[in-house]
């Protein structure tokens, strides 16, 4: 197995005028602005647009709601958010651009918390055992409702995750949240049921390359041993996860196509996985790449089955994901403090930090049960364990 070369630098992405504008942006378009390079224009299918001013009078009410979780003495009033109550008896109308906007977002988001795993895999120096079990009883002190803990891969290519075992005989018993690993084959299947794991997750990925230097073998080849391992599962009533790499660029390769990306979802979907989550591994994706990716994947797994999972190398994820959550996702993999990074895409930077998806999704009123005055105090703590400072923009914020 060989480290992959650069990163797919800027030169490498698909500039904006090759994606079909006339697919992002509704042709009911309203102008705010009404210049015709799509800025300006909101572009959720819809018959009527507020002005520029209502919509200003809205983004204030949210605005004031957005800064209430230092002090968690507010609950975030929804008479304005009209789509968190839609079938209620006293709707608000809905009117305007902020309806546009909000139109299909979920009312909850489940957070996928993948920092023990994701983010401590690509460490430098290894983590005690002691430190990764506890930072997971931390994280399900936060009220997250999925930690993933650890990987049962091999341990001459990730030495970080060596003590699998360790960590899910300690963690086995907690209550309060699943606890998914990671288990590329029937290996690393047999080693994680013997622990006592009750979830795993299989991954592959949309690009070739990408699949050989990660997993060791080829697209078809890495489906063939999903096969076996959600067989496996299922005879064990053991719920897995999908993970797809890569979904819109290869480190090697370049541009991932989102054909590549729905054939490999649907793949993983069709097995048997119960959800499938959709990795940005190198993290150079935008609205405009991710919006045509999701589409895709769509097309050909139920939207309710899939997961976003963004990688903050180039500062997308948060668009990305408000996106993500407006094309109707309601998962979002996240890593507290923005740990994390792929130890086989050389240059990829931490995943999305859960407290600045927790903030955003505070601010808009989306409840995802998670207390942030907790996930802080985790955040400072795992930071503090590994000797670095936070990736989470709230978590600086909040120390100012
Ligand atoms: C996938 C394998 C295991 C294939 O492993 P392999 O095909 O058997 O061959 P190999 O040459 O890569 O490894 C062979 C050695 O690993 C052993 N082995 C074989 N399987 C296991 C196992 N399950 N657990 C422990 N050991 C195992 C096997 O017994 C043998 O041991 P040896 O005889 O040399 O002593 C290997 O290539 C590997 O461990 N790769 C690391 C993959 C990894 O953990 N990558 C990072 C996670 S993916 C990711 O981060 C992306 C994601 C999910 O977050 C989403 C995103 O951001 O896009």
């Amino acid at each position: 197995m060989s480290s992959l070369e650069e990163p797919l630098g800027l030169d490498k992405l698909p500039s904006l005028s090759d994606i079909d504008l006339s697919r992002r942006f509704s042709s009911k378009r309203c102008s705010t602005s009404g210049d015709d390079s799509g800025l300006g224009y909101c572009w959720i299918d819809g018959k009527t647009c507020g002005s520029f001013n209502s919509y200003e009078k809205d983004f204030k009410e949210f605005a004031r709601e957005t800064f209430t979780w230092r002090n968690h003495t507010r609950e975030i009033k929804h008479k304005d958010v009209v789509w968190q109550n839609k079938g209620r008896k006293n709707d608000t109308v809905p009117r305007g651009i902020t309806t546009k906007i909000f139109k299909g977002m979920p009312n909850y988001v489940k957070i996928v918390e993948v920092g023990p795993r994701d983010g401590l895999q690509n460490e430098k120096n290894i983590v005690p055992t002691s430190v990764k079990i506890e930072l997971i009883k931390r994280l399900i002190s936060c009220g997250l409702s999925v930690v993933e803990a650890t990987s049962f891969v091999s341990p001459k290519w990730v030495p970080q995750l060596a003590d699998a075992k360790d960590v899910v005989e300690a963690v086995k018993n907690l209550e309060g949240a699943r606890l998914p690993v990671l288990t590329p084959n029937l290996k690393g299947f047999e080693a994680a049921v013997a622990a006592g794991a009750k979830e795993i997750a299989v991954f592959g990925s949309a690009s070739e390359s990408f699949s050989k230097a990660n997993i060791n073998c080829t697209i078809e080849e890495s489906l063939v041993r999903f096969r076996d391992v959600i067989n496996a599962s299922k005879k064990l009533e053991i719920p897995v996860r999908g993970y797809v790499s890569c979904v819109i660029g290869c480190p090697v390769e370049g541009a991932i196509s989102p054909s590549k990306v729905a054939y490999v979802a649907k793949q993983l979907h069709d097995m048997g996985c119960s959800e499938i989550s959709l990795g940005d591994t190198i993290g150079i994706g935008t609205p405009g790449t991710v919006i045509p990716m999701l589409e895709a994947v769509m097309e050909v797994v139920p939207v309710e089955k899939l997961a976003v999972h963004f990688h903050d190398t180039y500062g997308q994820s948060l668009p990305n994901i408000l996106v993500s959550l407006q094309m109707g996702i309601s998962v979002v993999d996240s890593s507290v403090a923005g740990l994390g990074g792929c130890p086989y895409a050389k240059g990829a930077s931490g995943n999305v930090a859960t407290e600045d998806v927790v903030y955003m999704l505070n601010g808009l009123g989306i409840k995802t049960n998670v207390d942030m005055k907790k996930l802080l105090q985790t955040g400072e703590f795992i930071c503090k364990s590994l000797g670095r400072p936070s990736g989470s923009k709230v978590a600086v914020a909040s120390k100012v």
